[in-house]
C-alpha cells in the first residue's frame, strides 16, 4: 500500500475587478469576480515544499488587474480565454488553467452613471488545456415565477406521502444554468443574450406538469435556438408557495394568499444535450 498525491489544483479565488472604459463621453463599466485555478506538475510543492513550479496566487491576482489595463475587458468569456491561455502559455509546469468569472450587471443611468441591476449573475467558465479551450457560459440567481399553468399530480404515494395533488399552483424557481459552447470563437454577448431569452421564454410558454418538464423545455429551447451550443445543465430549486389556510379566520382562499417557503426546497437538476455533440474536453460543474 502506498499513499499518493491525488488530483490537485490551486489559484486565486474571487479577485474583484471593476473596469471603467473612458473612451468617449460615455463610459463603460464592467464588474467581475474572477477565479483562477491552475493544475499540472505540482507534486514537488505538495511532497517536498519545493515551490519552483508554484506561480504565486498573488501573481495571478495581479495578472487579472494588469490584463484589464493592457487588453481592456470585453465579455467574461473573452477575458477568461485571455487569462487561461496566458497561464498555460507561460508556465511550462502548468497544463490546465480554469478561469471562472461572475459578471455583475450595471444599468446605464447616464454617460457616467450606473445602477447595479441584480436580477441575475452572468457566469463564464473557461478551461484551457491539452485538448484546447472549452468555454461554458451561464447565469445564476434568475428568479422566475408563473402564477398558474402549473400542475403536479400522478406521482406515486406511499405511507409517508401527504402532498395534495394540484392542477393549479405557483411555479417559481431561481435558475442556475450553464451551457457549453462547441467552439472557442463566438459572439459571446449575442450568444449569452439569446440563451437568456430562450430560457425565460420557455419558462413563460411552458404549461408545466412538473418542474422537470419545465427544465427540459428550457434546455431544449436554448439548444434549438443557439446552434453554437453543445449542451446545457440546469439546476432549478422548486421555490414552493403554500396556500395559506385562512379558514380559522372565516375566510376562503381562492389561490390568492400564499406562504413563500424558504427551506427545504425541491432541487431539480438535469442536462439537455445535442446527441451529436462532441464530449466535453474538461470537467465542468454546475
Ligand atoms: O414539479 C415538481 N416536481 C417534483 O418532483 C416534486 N416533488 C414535490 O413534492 N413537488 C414537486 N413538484
Amino acid at each position: 500500500m502506498a499513499i499518493v498525491l491525488g488530483r490537485n489544483r490551486y489559484g486565486k479565488a474571487e479577485t474583484r475587478l471593476v473596469h471603467v472604459a473612458r473612451g468617449g463621453d460615455s463610459h463603460r463599466l464592467v464588474d467581475l469576480n474572477v477565479s483562477v485555478a491552475l493544475s499540472g506538475d505540482l507534486a514537488a510543492t505538495h511532497l517536498r515544499g519545493d515551490n519552483a513550479g508554484v506561480l504565486p496566487t498573488d501573481t495571478m491576482k495581479n495578472t487579472v488587474y494588469a490584463f484589464a489595463r493592457e487588453h481592456g475587458v470585453g465579455s467574461p468569456e473573452a477575458f477568461g480565454l485571455l487569462l487561461a491561455r496566458h497561464f498555460v502559455g507561460t508556465q511550462p509546469q502548468i497544463d490546465t488553467a480554469t478561469v471562472s468569472i461572475e459578471a455583475y450587471a450595471w444599468e446605464r443611468l447616464g454617460p457616467h452613471s450606473f445602477r447595479r441591476s441584480g436580477d441575475f449573475v452572468r457566469t463564464a467558465g473557461v478551461t484551457v488545456g491539452g485538448a484546447g479551450a472549452q468555454v461554458v457560459s451561464g447565469l445564476k440567481d434568475l428568479v422566475l415565477l408563473n402564477t398558474t399553468d402549473s400542475e403536479f399530480h400522478g406521482y406515486p404515494r406511499d405511507r409517508y406521502t401527504t402532498l395534495p395533488e394540484t392542477t393549479d399552483r405557483i411555479l417559481a424557481t431561481a435558475v442556475d444554468a450553464r451551457w457549453r459552447h462547441l467552439t472557442d470563437d463566438t459572439d459571446w454577448d449575442a450568444s449569452f443574450g439569446g440563451a437568456h431569452n430562450a430560457l425565460v421564454e420557455a419558462f413563460v410558454d411552458t404549461y408545466s406538469h412538473s418542474l422537470q418538464q419545465t427544465l427540459y423545455a428550457m434546455g431544449e429551447r436554448v439548444l434549438a435556438e443557439r446552434p453554437e451550443l453543445a449542451e446545457i445543465r440546469l439546476a432549478l430549486p422548486n421555490k414552493h408557495h403554500y396556500l395559506a389556510d385562512l379558514a380559522p379566520f372565516g375566510l376562503d382562499n381562492p389561490r390568492e394568499v400564499f406562504i413563500a417557503g424558504d427551506r427545504p426546497y425541491g432541487l431539480i437538476e438535469g442536462t439537455v444535450t445535442r446527441d451529436d455533440a462532441p464530449p466535453a474536453s474538461a470537467e465542468w460543474y454546475l
